[in-house]
């Protein structure tokens, strides 16, 4: 569903060259929950915004259901949801229900399938009490529930997640996490997961690749993480600062 070969993503500044990717090659099958862990300015970001076609790639290739996302945005949008935590796909002045239906008609979802699945998701994501406030009143909370509804209103068989629990109360962070379990296991959709945040992935994660400066310093089961390590702060403490 996703596969990066080689992948690279450089940046001039001034004088420098920053790679912020370098060389970057894995694939996650459909109905994978994969967990991207890495400390600030590893490159995880780029790598998300090679996969929505926001970036294109220095150097290799990057595909998603099997198509080239700097090549096919708008192909590539029909099949990916993004949520960036940090800030909001939403209108900030609509109320979260008049988003909705524009993100409707950008995607050109058709009206009863929309209806469907919106109602599904008010109920799962429990949303019917401030669908008529404005995005801008909204709690970091509602509003990334109100996120997540929108990057997936159209149905898309990928989800990439860029610190989707920022921020929120234990209650809330759960909510979120129940809801994106079910997501992978009863509709299959296939979720890439970047966090801060470790409890996210002890409690959804079953394989995590690991970046570090631009290239992957591990990739594998949750569990071959944590062998032999009393827990996955120190696995990754000792990842993130290894020469
Ligand atoms: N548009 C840009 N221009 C120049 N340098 C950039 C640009 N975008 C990212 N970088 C650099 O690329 C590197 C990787 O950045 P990226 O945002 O991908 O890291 P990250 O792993 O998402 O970090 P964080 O966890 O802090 O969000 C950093 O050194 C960053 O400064």
């Amino acid at each position: 569903m996703i596969e990066l070969d080689r992948a690279g993503r450089s940046f001039k500044v001034r004088r420098e060259v920053v790679h912020a990717v370098r060389e970057l090659s894995f694939t996650v099958g459909a109905g994978e929950f994969v967990g991207y862990l890495g400390p600030n300015g590893a490159g995880k970001s780029t790598t998300i915004k090679m996969l929505c076609g926001i970036l294109t790639p220095t150097s290799g290739r990057v595909r998603v259901a099997g198509l080239d996302p700097s090549r096919k945005r708008i192909k590539v949008a029909r099949r990916i949801g993004v949520v960036f935590g940090q800030r909001t796909t939403l209108w900030w002045d609509l109320p979260l229900k008049d988003s909705f239906e524009l993100v409707r008609l950008l995607y050109k979802v058709d009206r009863k399938a929309f209806r469907e699945r919106l109602d599904e998701l008010i109920d799962t994501l429990d949303l019917s009490g401030f669908l008529r406030t404005p995005v801008r009143q909204l709690s970091l909370g509602q509003r990334m529930r109100g996120d997540l509804t929108a990057a997936l209103l159209h149905a898309p068989e990928v989800l990439v997640l860029d610190e989707p629990t920022i921020g929120l109360d234990v209650v809330s962070k759960n909510s979120i996490r129940d809801f994106l379990r079910r997501l992978n296991a009863e509709r299959g959709t296939t979720v890439l997961l970047t966090t801060h945040d470790l409890d996210d992935i002890e409690r959804l994660c079953r394989r995590v690749m690991v970046i570090d400066r631009g290239a992957l310093a591990f990739d594998g089961t949750l569990d071959d993480l944590l062998a032999g390590e009393s827990s996955l702060e120190e696995v990754v403490t000792r990842l993130y600062t290894a020469q």
